[in-house]
Parts: structure tokens; sequence; C-alpha cells
């Protein structure tokens, strides 16, 4: 005989958006964090930072002030879904049909019913069952999605009663029906290996691994092993070695020293060709200097980037290739920046006083500032986008043509949402809920061959006739060559503003010592906004290929954060090569469209 145990649920249907709970229980629902701990990582959601309330073992609950506006509380200080809230799909990571509670008793609706009480009846029996009136039927789900909690997004639990036409006996799986909305251009179900620098971020690395990020792929039943890198360059040796039929996707959680070994790791591969047709490397952001994060999954935040990580569209963006004479047997990839100059010495000189976090870069380059330094050398480019005007004609045909590829729907504002909370959420949920929003090659279905790594130029050879040499007036006082493909070189650093994933181009960006240091100083200070690269005194162009021949005794050039040797280098882009995870199918909007109107 059955034991039934009356437990009140609350109404949701499927909408183009997400889950949208139709009925305002009067009974307050829990949501339970399902979140699985390292036991040394420390307690991460400790609910409200008001105190007004504290949460029962085994079950969080919602506050207002950590929620948006969709949220009420009951008396107990519990809160509950409202009417009409929606749960987007881009917050949904996980879906189970809940077969051990078996059938529920449907009651006759009215059209304009908006507050059944459903009884749940718990048995023994499996299965669904049918309204036979009106051909919908009712599904118990557990479904899981992330919440706003504080800064972070944290995972919970809410068991719905969901009404629902199959539209096919195919599926009738809903739990199914949610989940392939929910991760819409998404690899679902990723085999990941997770790399985790211990010493990256100031050692916080693991602790936000698994305070911030492991909650969220737990939760969503990822499947995911993990390595901690026990030296330098231990992650080059772990990606070259790695099983890539085990393995699909290399998380890094470090800082951008990890993915720029992962990346020279699997170029080292003898079969580096299924290895760059395989593998999507991303990073969560455990580091001090976060750049892939930012530009990638539009967020600092280890929370919000593990999200990304479930939910964005594998993509291909170029990489730049190094050639220098202290390791011409094998070049090395950049995924970021080379840098000569102020910048460079600033970043890696002041290795000493990295106790003191990423301030330790602007003290350096104000140090370096003052003094005057110059960094003489010669410059030689191969342009794709020379002056100012033709940087904007080349910006605005790429960056149109990924809107055109990449662009939503707005959604519908008819329905309160969760995702009103945080404008980030917006983007995750035209992302996965937008039929429009499938690339014409996703990096799923784009195949690289062993000749996208031939490269066109060789550093022994002269240079090419169609390349040009920068003015000695530039180089002879120059104080900061940069060049890069990632819009961020460092949080609220927006030092490229007109860098685009798959352009076949690099950006470069020079500034010369003939300017004083009262005009290099706003220049500097606007480096959050990216306005500098409008000012007359800053070069601005796009190149396909460059070579940097130093002129000075000592110093050196920097690589993706990495120190290398103060000799010629040459550097050219190889279009689309590696895999990543890109929010909406593109980096983070710099807004430079908006910079070109002014
Ligand atoms: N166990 C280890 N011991 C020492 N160094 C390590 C270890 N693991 C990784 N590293 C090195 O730490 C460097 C920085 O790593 P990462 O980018 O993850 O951290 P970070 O905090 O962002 O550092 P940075 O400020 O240099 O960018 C890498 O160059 C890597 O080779």
């Amino acid at each position: 005989m059955s034991r039934f145990r009356l437990k009140p649920l609350p109404r949701a249907i499927l909408t183009d958006d997400g889950v949208l709970i139709k009925s305002q229980n009067a009974n307050p629902l829990s949501f339970h964090s399902n979140a699985l701990r390292d036991p040394d990582a420390g307690p991460d959601d400790k609910g409200c930072d008001d105190g007004t309330h504290e949460r029962g073992a085994g079950e969080s609950m919602f506050c207002l002030t950590c929620l948006s506006d969709s949220t009420n509380f009951d008396s107990n200080g519990r809160g509950i879904l409202p009417m009409n809230t929606v749960i987007p799909y881009g917050r949904i990571i996980n879906a189970h049909n809940v077969r051990s509670l078996g059938a529920t008793q449907t009651t006759k609706k009215s059209k304009q019913d908006t507050t059944i009480s459903t009884a749940l009846l718990a048995n023994d029996d499996d299965g669904l069952s049918m309204d036979l009136e009106n051909d919908a039927m009712d599904y118990v789900i557990d479904l899981v999605f992330v919440l706003p909690l504080e800064k972070n997004v944290v995972p919970r639990t809410v068991r719905l009663n969901i009404d629902y036409v199959p539209l096919s006996p195919a599926s009738s799986d809903l739990a199914e029906v949610i989940l392939k909305r929910s991760y819409k251009n998404a690899r679902r179900n990723k085999k990941m290996l997770v790399i985790i620098n211990p010493f990256g971020g100031k050692g916080q690395a693991k602790n936000l691994f698994f305070q911030r990020a492991a909650p969220i792929l737990d939760a969503s039943g990822s499947d995911y092993d993990i390595a901690y890198t026990e030296r330098s360059r231990h992650a080059v040796e772990i990606a070259e070695s790695l099983d890539i039929d085990k393995y699909d996707t290399i998380v890094c959680a470090s800082g951008d020293g990890i993915p720029y070994e992962v990346l020279n790791g699997l170029y080292r591969r003898i079969d580096r060709v299924a290895a760059f047709n395989k593998i999507v490397v991303t990073q969560l952001p455990c580091g001090s200097g976060n750049a892939m994060s930012i530009s990638c999954h539009w967020t600092m935040n280890t929370s919000y980037a593990a999200l990304c990580l479930l939910k964005s569209q594998e993509s291909r963006i170029d990489v730049m290739c190094c050639q220098q004479p202290s390791y011409s047997d094998q070049p090395r990839l950049s995924f970021l920046s080379q840098t000569y100059g102020i910048i460079a010495e600033s970043d890696i000189n002041t290795e000493f006083i990295r106790w003191m976090g990423p301030i330790r870069f602007n003290i350096g380059v104000a140090f370096n500032l003052l003094q005057g330094k110059t960094y003489a050398c010669d410059v030689y480019v191969k342009y794709a986008a020379k002056t100012k005007h033709d940087m904007k004609v080349h910006y605005l045909l790429h960056k149109k043509t990924a809107e055109l590829i990449f662009d939503s729907p707005p959604a519908s504002s008819s329905s309160a949402s969760l995702s009103q909370s945080n404008p980030l959420n917006e983007h995750l949920q035209s992302a996965s809920s937008s039929s429009l929003s499938t690339p014409p090659t996703p990096a799923q279905e784009s195949v690289i061959s062993s000749e996208d790594f031939n490269l066109k130029y060789s550093l022994s050879d002269p240079i090419p006739e169609e390349w040009e040499r920068l003015s000695s007036d530039i180089t002879d006082n120059l104080s900061i060559f940069y060049t890069g493909k990632m819009p961020y070189i460092a949080d609220k650093t927006k030092f490229f503003p007109a860098a685009l994933p798959a352009d076949g181009a690099i950006d470069l960006v020079i500034m010369n010592s003939t300017t004083s240091v009262r005009r290099m100083t706003p220049i500097l200070l606007s480096l959050d906004d990216g306005t500098h690269v409008m000012q007359p005194e800053v070069l601005h162009s796009k190149v396909s290929a460059f070579r940097l021949v130093p002129h000075i005794e000592e110093g050196l050039i920097s690589v993706d954060g990495e120190k290398f040797p103060l000799e010629p280098m040459q550097v050219e882009v190889l279009p689309s090569l590696v895999k990543t995870l890109l929010r909406n199918g593109s980096y983070i909007d710099t807004e430079f469209d908006t910079l070109l109107s002014t």
C-alpha cells in the first residue's frame, strides 16, 4: 500500500524565455542548496549580509535583499516565487523528472485560474499522468537553476508541477525538453579537466574554484577531473600529454599564465591538429590577471564565469604565433598580448611586490613614466587597418557580421524575471533562448588542418616587401609598444577596445616618450574606458604580422604576461585556430562603436 504525503507544489509552464511560475503557492517554497563543497574550502553562501534571518540545516532560503524585485517574503522569512516569475533558460543548469513521486493528481482548471492548489501525491508509482481534458500532462520536475546571491550566483533546486503539452511522444521527457532549451548552442555533458594553479591569485585559486565554481558545476551534473600545477610550466606538460579521447574541455582555474601554457602544450603535440579540433580551452578567473575571462565570459566573477562555462557556445578565435632566435625550433603561441617598453617592465619587473596585487603594475608604470625612459627599436608591420579611419571600417565590418550572426530578439518583458537583477544575465538569457543565435560555422563544425598551423613569414627571411617600417620619429623614442588579441588585458583595463575574436588581425597600440607626462597621465588614466586609442598621440592600428627589433641593452619582452628574451620578435596571426567559449559568441562589448561616433 502506498503511503501518501500531501505536499503542495507551485505550478509552472514553459514559455519561450524560461519556466513561468503560473500559480503563487500560499506556502513558502524552499530552495535546496545542492552544492558539493570541498571540506577545506569553507562556507561560501552565508545567506544575507543584513542578518535578518538564518538558514536552517540543509536548506537555503531566498532573501529580499539578495534577489530581484520579483521575490517576496512570507512571514517566516522564506522566499516565494510570485506568479509570473520566469526562471530564464539561461539560468537553468539541470532538470530531473521526479519519477519516484509518480502520478500527480490534477484538478480541472478554468482558464483564469492561476491559484490552483495542486497536491502532489507521493507514492511508489512511476510515470506521469495526463489530463485528458486538455491534453496537457502534469510533470513534477526538480529544476536546478542559479540565483544571484550577494555578488555571486549560487545553485538552487525547486520542485515544480509543470503543465506541458508534449509535441510528440519523443518529447514526453520534460526534463530533456527543458535542458535542450537551457543549453541551446552549448555543449552539454562536457568532459572537463580543471587545471588549478594553487599559487594563482595570491594563493586564492583553489578556494575560489571550490567556493564559487564547483557548486555550480556539481549542481549541473558536470563531469570533471582536477589537476593541480606543481611547478612553473607544469600546465604545458599536462596539455602535451593529455588524453584527448577522455576530455573535450580544459578549464584553467587560474590567471592568464595557465591558458598560455595549455595552448603551448597542445601546440607541441605531434597530433596537434586533432587536439585543436577537439579541445576547448577556457578560463575560470582565479588568478590576478584574468583577461581571458573578462574578454570571453564578460566577467571577472568566478561563479558567473562557471555559468558561462556551462552555457557559452564553442567558438574559434585567432591566436598569435611568436618567433625569436632563442626558440627558433619551437615558436610560441600567444592568445593575449606582446609588450615591450614601459608596460612590459612594469608587469614583469614588479614581481617582487606581487603581494601588493594589481596596484603593483600601476606603480611600475608611473615609476618608469616619470623617469622618462625610452625603448628604442625598429618596428615593421603588415597592416590590416592602418589609419583611425581604416580601423573604423574594419571594426564596423567585422562587428556587424558578428551581430548579424549572434544577435537575439529582446526577451519578453511581460513577466517578472529572475534575470532582472543583473544586466549580465540578459546576455545569458538571450544567448540561450534565441532562435537566431546559431552561427554559420560554430566551432563544433569548423575543422582545421595542418596547413592552418603554417607560418607565412619566417624571422630569418628579409622583411617582406608589402610590410611597412614605422617612422623612426616614433620608434627611436618609443615608450609603450603593445599588441593584443583580446579587448581587456586586466580588470578595468580596456587596452584594445577594437579587438575582435576572429578578424584575422592583431591590435597595435604605440606611444612615444615625446608625449609629455602631463598628456600621458590622462591617456593612461583613460585605459579603463578605452578612450586612450582615440587620442592623437596614440598610434592605433591593426596588423596581421609584425617584427619588433629592440635596440636597447637591457630589458625584456612580455608575452601573455610571461618574460621573453630581449631579441627580435616576429609575430603573425593564425586565424581561427583555438576553440574557446565565448558568451553569446563574441567578446565583451567594449562600446568601441560609441567611441567612433564621438
Ligand atoms: N606550483 C607552482 N609553483 C610555482 N609556479 C607555478 C605553479 N603552478 C603554476 N605556476 C606558475 O604561476 C604563473 C602564474 O600563474 P597564473 O597566471 O595562474 O596566476 P596569476 O595569479 O594570475 O599570476 P600573474 O599575476 O603572473 O598573472 C604561471 O606562469 C605558472 O607557470
